[in-house]
């Protein structure tokens, strides 16, 4: 049977710590999601000797044909000769081209041009599919005529097909060309026998810190900075790969020699090795709290959001004094929401019989009652006010977040969105929200508690959340279906254990 290499990577929400993350002295909280980037790689049978062909089968035109050409370079300069794309039915693709380009000429460094010759001789072929949280659903709910609900994105098949382009896709924000360079780049050093698939196996313990996910993490992080032509923080790399964390960035002086177009550029291999400590970048361990549940939204406010980063960061040097007091008071909000977040992560292990009950407690009450009874066992109190300090901070961030664009002259938290959010934390059940990453008109985050029971005919807090979504009348609000994931960010898979992958990746793009 032929070889073949199936590998997800997951979605991101920076749900604190935008702007600040860019910078290496702060960290930002990335939740990552349950939405995942897919990628198979399967030999070829022969008939296309040396030809790779990639598809994403969810959008019209987009299969690229690439053929390993006979002199395979050992060095970075000459490795960018390796492939050369042909006859293509779509427009380039960037993102997969230097991922492909890239993985092969690390691969050849590592283990020889002869090794990577003989794996890639009879050809491959590859599939890419994103899970549906990716693109917009808005278009396929009208044309199903289904109300914009979780119940209806259920309804909608896994790995739908867009029948558009991918050039014209309505994107979500969850980091889609992230979480694709990942899994291409993760499956084909797999694939290629460059990282072993334990290193990425959620069944093997110490994958999360094995030196392939790193070496995996550098040269996925390397390939998304080349694509998109700017080296940003790189916490959605860093999500696709080891999952939820507290995450610091790197300095951008470690793939500054192969950034450019140098006749001389290092090897590959040395720059991004994973033992490399000019990788300064730190990842630490991050959850959200059990039973609870973050639930997501695109948000169509029908304006485009302008690009907010560059306004921000000019604000920030024009106005050094002002920012630095800022950006220190959000930076000792984010990280206490971090701690406190994770520590009631703590509270959950000491005594689950507690900690859930306080959940059920208060999923039906609005946060401004939950410390209302003076009575309430002491165990009890605790945990609650953990849960409350939770939703506290998260309004502080919010605060502080739109205070900052208010500053910089850029609607990071709009005033529509405000509102929206706003009604959603007045809920019962709900400890916060947010917009997540940049902010803009694009999406928003809500943490709500997630009891195992519900007290009947009581609606539950999510329950409570979508009802305010739909009904929401000055922003058009589609809910995405993700959760967290718990899983480590990259993720070998059995095509058996992916709903609707066979299907999915017979399609045409129609
Ligand atoms: N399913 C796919 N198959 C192949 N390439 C894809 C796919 N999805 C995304 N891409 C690549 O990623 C590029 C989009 O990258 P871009 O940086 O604009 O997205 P993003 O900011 O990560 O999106 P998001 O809104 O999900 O955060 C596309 O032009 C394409 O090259
Ligand atoms: C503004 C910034 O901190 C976050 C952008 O996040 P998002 O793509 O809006 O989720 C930029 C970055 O970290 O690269």
């Amino acid at each position: 049977m032929a070889k073949s290499t199936l590998i997800s990577a997951s979605g991101k929400v920076l749900i604190a710590g935008g702007y600040l993350v860019l910078d290496p002295l702060y960290s930002g909280i990335v939740v990552s999601t349950s939405s995942r980037f897919y990628t198979q790689i399967t030999d070829a049978d022969g008939s296309n000797p040396n030809r790779i062909r990639v598809r994403s089968p969810q959008f019209v035109d987009a299969t690229w044909d690439y053929t390993l050409e006979q002199s395979l370079g050992v060095s970075a300069a000459s490795s960018k000769c390796v492939l050369c794309s042909v006859r293509s039915r779509a427009c380039k693709n960037k993102f997969v081209h230097l991922a492909l380009q890239n993985t092969i000429g690390l691969a050849s460094e590592l283990k020889g041009e002869q090794h990577v010759k003989d794996a890639l001789k009879a050809g491959a072929e590859i599939v890419i599919l994103g899970d549906n949280d990716f693109y917009s659903q808005r278009a396929k709910l009208d044309s199903l005529n289904l109300p914009r609900t979780l119940a209806s994105l259920s309804k909608i098949p896994p790995f739908t097909t867009t029948s558009g382009t991918l050039s014209n896709v309505h994107k979500t924000g969850l980091g889609s060309s992230a979480a694709l360079i990942t899994s291409l780049t993760t499956a084909l050093l797999i694939h290629l026998s460059v990282i072993p698939s334990e290193d990425v196996s959620p069944h093997s313990p110490g994958s999360v810190n094995s030196d392939g996910r790193k070496l995996a993490h550098n040269l996925a992080q390397f390939v998304h900075c080349l694509a998109q032509g700017k080296v940003g923080s790189g916490f959605d790399v860093s999500s696709a790969v080891f999952g939820s964390q507290l995450y610091q960035r790197f300095d951008p002086a470690v793939i500054a020699s192969l950034m450019g177009e140098e006749a001389f550029a290092p090897k590959l291999a040395d720059i991004l090795s994973p033992s490399s400590t000019a990788w300064n970048y730190q990842v630490k361990p991050f959850q959200l709290p059990p039973h609870t549940r973050i639930m997501l939204a695109d948000v169509d406010a029908g304006s485009d959001t302008p690009s907010l980063v560059g306004k921000v960061l000019k604000w920030r040097k024009d106005n050094a004094q002002e920012a630095l007091k800022l950006w220190t008071t959000l930076d000792g909000l984010n990280q206490s929401l971090a701690r406190t977040l994770l520590s009631l992560t703590d509270l959950y292990e000491k005594d689950k019989a507690v900690y859930t009950e306080v959940v059920k407690y208060i999923s039906s009450m609005r946060s401004d009652q939950w410390l209302g009874n003076p009575n309430i066992e002491a165990a009890k109190a605790a945990v609650i006010t953990k849960f409350f300090e939770a939703h506290e901070i998260s309004q502080d961030i919010r605060k502080n977040m739109k205070h900052m664009g208010n500053l910089a002259n850029v609607p990071i938290e709009p005033d529509s969105q405000t509102k929206l959010i706003d009604s959603c934390v007045e809920l019962a059940g709900v400890i916060g929200g947010g917009v997540p990453g940049a902010g803009g008109f694009d999406a928003v985050w809500v943490l709500v508690v997630d009891p195992p029971v519900i007290n009947a005919p009581m609606p539950s807090p999510s329950e409570l959340v979508e009802r305010t979504w739909i009904t929401s009348k000055d922003i058009d609000v589609s809910p995405l279906s993700a959760s967290e994931s718990l899983d480590k960010g990259a993720r070998l898979e059995k095509v058996a254990d992916v709903k609707g992958w066979d299907a999915a990746a017979a399609q045409d793009g129609r």
